[in-house]
C-alpha cells in the first residue's frame, strides 16, 4: 500500500453541508495535512485529530478554503505545542503567503516572517519531494484563476491530487498515459459553467476508462441530488479513508 488518504471536506468554498476540501494524508505511520481551510480544524476535531499528531502541511494555493486555518495552526503550533511544522509549499508562493495573507495576523515582535512560525520546504515544480517517510509529492502547476498561482500534487508514481483548477483533458490523458497514474481525486463543481473551476459535464466528456479512475470532491451542497449522475465517476465521501 502506497498512501492512505481521508478527506476532512468535500465542500465547494461557499458549502455550509460540506467543510472545505482538505485532506489528511497517511503514509509510513505520519499525517499530513493537505491544505488548511477556515473549516480545518473544527473537520479535525470531529475526526478526533489533534494538531501535536500532524507531521507537516502541504498548500496547493492561496484562498480561504485552502489557508484560510493556518494561522491558527501557526499560533496553537506556536505558542501551546512549541513546534515548528513542516510547511510545504511552491517557492513561488512562500511570500505571498506570508506578506498577501498570513502577516497581518501573524507579525509581532520577535515573529516577523513565516519562518518563525512553519519549518518553511520551498517546492520546485515538476520535483519530486518525499512529504512522508516513503511518499513523495511533485508539484505540477495547473491553471485556475487568471494571475493566480495554483498548483495540483502528484504523490508517489501513481495518486494525483487537483488543485482547484480549470478542465484540463490533456494533463489528465498524459498523467495516465505518461506518468503511471492510477487514481486521480479532482474538483468538480456540479454545475456548468466551470469558469475557475471544472464542471461535471466537462468531465463527462472524458473517455469511460480514464472517468473510472476519477474521484470527484471539492463539490456543491446539492451533491446528493447527483447521485448517478457521474458516468463513471466516483464521488469522494469526506471523513471515508481511502487506500492507495
Ligand atoms: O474569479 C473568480 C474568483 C473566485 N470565484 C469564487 O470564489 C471561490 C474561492 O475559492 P474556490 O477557488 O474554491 O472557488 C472560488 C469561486 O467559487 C469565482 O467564482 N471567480
Ligand atoms: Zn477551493
Ligand atoms: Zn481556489
Amino acid at each position: 500500500m502506497l498512501m492512505d488518504i481521508r478527506m476532512l471536506g468535500c465542500g465547494s468554498a461557499f458549502a455550509k453541508e460540506f467543510y472545505n476540501n482538505n485532506a489528511i494524508v497517511y503514509a509510513g505511520g505520519k499525517k499530513l495535512l493537505l491544505d488548511c481551510g477556515t473549516t480545518a480544524h473544527v473537520a479535525m476535531r470531529k475526526l478526533g485529530i489533534s494538531l501535536p499528531e500532524l507531521d507537516g502541511v502541504l498548500v496547493t494555493h492561496i484562498h480561504a478554503d485552502h489557508v484560510g486555518g493556518l494561522e491558527e495552526l501557526a499560533f496553537q503550533m506556536k505558542f501551546q505545542f512549541k513546534r515548528r511544522i513542516p510547511l510545504y509549499i511552491a517557492d513561488t508562493l512562500t511570500g505571498i503567503l506570508w506578506e498577501h495573507s498570513l502577516r497581518g495576523g501573524l507579525e509581532q515582535e520577535g515573529l516577523l516572517s513565516l519562518s518563525d512560525y512553519f519549518d518553511v520546504r520551498p517546492l520546485q515544480e515538476g520535483r519530486p519531494y518525499e512529504v512522508l517517510p516513503g511518499l513523495t509529492a511533485e508539484l505540477l502547476r495547473t491553471p485556475h484563476i487568471p494571475g493566480k498561482l495554483s498548483y495540483s500534487i502528484l504523490f508517489g508514481p501513481s495518486f494525483f491530487y487537483s488543485s482547484d483548477m480549470v478542465f484540463e483533458p490533456d494533463l489528465l490523458r498524459q498523467l495516465v498515459a505518461e506518468r503511471g497514474v492510477k487514481t486521480i481525486f479532482h474538483d468538480c463543481q456540479l454545475e456548468p459553467p466551470g469558469v475557475v473551476h471544472t464542471c461535471l459535464p466537462q468531465l463527462l466528456t472524458l473517455p469511460e476508462d480514464l472517468q473510472r479512475k476519477i474521484y470527484l470532491m471539492h463539490y456543491g451542497d446539492d451533491q446528493p441530488a447527483y447521485a448517478g449522475r457521474s458516468g463513471e465517476m466516483r464521488f469522494v465521501e469526506q471523513h471515508r479513508l481511502y487506500s492507495f
